[in-house]
């Protein structure tokens, strides 16, 4: 990597810099938590994989940094799969545009790669910024504004679930939320769901049990609503806080649902259930959620649930064969791609994808003609099965060849999952 004189990259790996990292990190992102307040926080940093960026000048210190979570599981259509996640990406003010960022993402894509993640995924700060590396938009969320009292089509069974309310204590909790929530993403004991990440490194976990005052703003303490069969095993979960409020004394208050995750049809409609009957309550929000997340195909008015779309996970392909191959295919195909990837030469050329009757594929190199021909960032965004190919090729982002509508018409279904990706969180 060439980055600017003046500059040059360190591996930060303890917590001895902690507080050089939580100032910088506080110029990226502006809070309104005190200084002290961040330190004492429990920061999922995972040091070893956090790079900083180091200046020297009149007052020489990080410039810039990144980190990475090495997600050994990630969910992909039908499989898992190593993923290094890119995250705490942050360059202050005073360094910004000088190419610190492109440095720092040509460093993690040969860092993944050495380590033998194929994929590499991010939630970004803002959505123009990621597209250029490469990175395509693979999972969307939606979230939701439920006016209370919306009524739910029944469900068999809810009724007979039972409900217990908690103050969250983490060292009772986390481990049952931990695991219904991992649950979720698999099969058979949830759906199965592309995108949904669970919080694998102890660091993810610290930092997704804690409930510090610092981070509430202004809502009450957290809580846990269990679902839980007659056998008492739990089947579903929701973290919630609500917040108090009064409109010509009238109860106008907010339940803000952190997540709520259920591994059946029964739990989620008990769950919901509860969460939408809340006294002194006004609304209930939620996300974010998965485009098919339940709650949208229970509510009887889902449009007066208000709901909004946009990016929660993107994509890069790092190993093309190798993510290509890693995961799962909806239906039979053989299909020659050219792909075009300015930042991993590697990716670039013509690449024959044969999905087999099983869905699983083989991926080589080929001299045949290409039918399909896109860049690595639509390869990305098509990856967890939920951006079609075919809208991609209507959007002019897809090219294809003269004849190839057809073969169009099979990667397309193919690469598509009947399971929307989404997550439950934003990290
Ligand atoms: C995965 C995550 O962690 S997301 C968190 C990202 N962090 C933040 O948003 C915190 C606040 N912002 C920042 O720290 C910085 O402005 C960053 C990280 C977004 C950009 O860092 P920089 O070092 O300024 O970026 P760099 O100079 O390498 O720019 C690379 C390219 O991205 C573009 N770019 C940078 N930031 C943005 C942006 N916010 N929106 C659109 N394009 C952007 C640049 O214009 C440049 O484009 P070019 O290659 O066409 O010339």
């Amino acid at each position: 990597m060439t980055l600017p004189d003046g500059y040059r990259l360190t591996r930060l790996d303890d917590d001895s810099r902690l507080r050089e990292v939580i100032a910088l990190d506080a110029w990226a992102f502006p809070t309104e938590v005190a200084f002290d307040e961040l330190l004492r926080l429990e920061q999922p940093l995972p040091w070893g994989r956090v790079w900083g960026v180091e200046h020297g000048g009149s007052a020489p210190g990080l410039a810039a940094m990144y980190g990475a979570y090495a997600l050994s599981a990630y969910p992909v259509p039908g499989a898992e799969t190593a993923c290094g996640w890119l995250t705490w990406v942050g360059v202050h003010p005073g360094h910004r545009r000088r190419g610190l960022l492109r440095e720092m993402i040509a460093h993690h894509f040969a860092d993944c790669l050495e380590r033998g993640e194929a994929i590499s995924g991010l939630t970004a700060a803002e959505a123009a910024i990621y597209g250029r590396f490469g990175y395509g938009m693979a999972a969307p969320q939606v979230s939701l504004t439920i006016p209370r009292g919306a009524a739910l089509r029944p469900i068999a069974g809810s009724a007979a679930l039972a409900v217990e309310m908690h103050e969250w204590d983490a060292a009772r909790h986390g481990p049952v939320v931990a695991r219904l929530h991992r649950a979720y993403a698999r099969v058979p004991e949830g759906i199965g769901r592309p995108g949904w990440a669970s919080w694998e490194t102890p660091e993810l976990r610290r930092a997704q049990d804690q409930d510090p005052p610092a981070l509430r703003q202004g809502l009450e303490a957290q809580r846990l609503l269990l679902i839980t069969n007659a056998a008492g095993e739990p089947r579903g979960y929701a973290r919630f806080r609500r917040k108090s409020a009064w409109n010509r004394d009238v109860a106008d208050g907010t339940v803000q649902v952190r997540d709520a995750v259920a591994l059946d049809a029964a739990a989620a409609h008990r769950l919901w259930s509860v969460l939408l009957d809340l006294d002194l309550m006004a609304r209930i929000e939620a996300g974010p959620l998965p485009v098919d997340d339940p709650i949208l195909s229970l509510l009887v008015d889902a449009r007066a649930a208000m709901p909004t779309t946009r990016d929660l996970q993107w994509i890069r392909i790092l190993d093309l064969p190798r993510a290509l191959a890693g995961r799962r295919y909806a239906a039979p195909a053989d299909v020659v791609l050219e792909v075009t990837d300015a930042l991993i030469p590697a990716n670039a050329g013509r690449w024959r994808v044969r999905v087999d009757a099983s869905g699983r594929a083989e991926v080589a190199r080929s001299e045949d003609p290409a039918e399909l021909r896109l860049d690595i960032r639509e390869l990305g965004a098509a990856h967890l099965g939920t951006v079609s190919l075919a809208a991609l090729a209507q959007a002019g982002l897809v090219d294809v060849a003269d004849g190839s509508h057809a073969a169009l018409a099979r990667a397309a279904t193919a690469w598509s999952w009947p399971i929307a990706a989404g997550g439950s969180w934003v990290f």
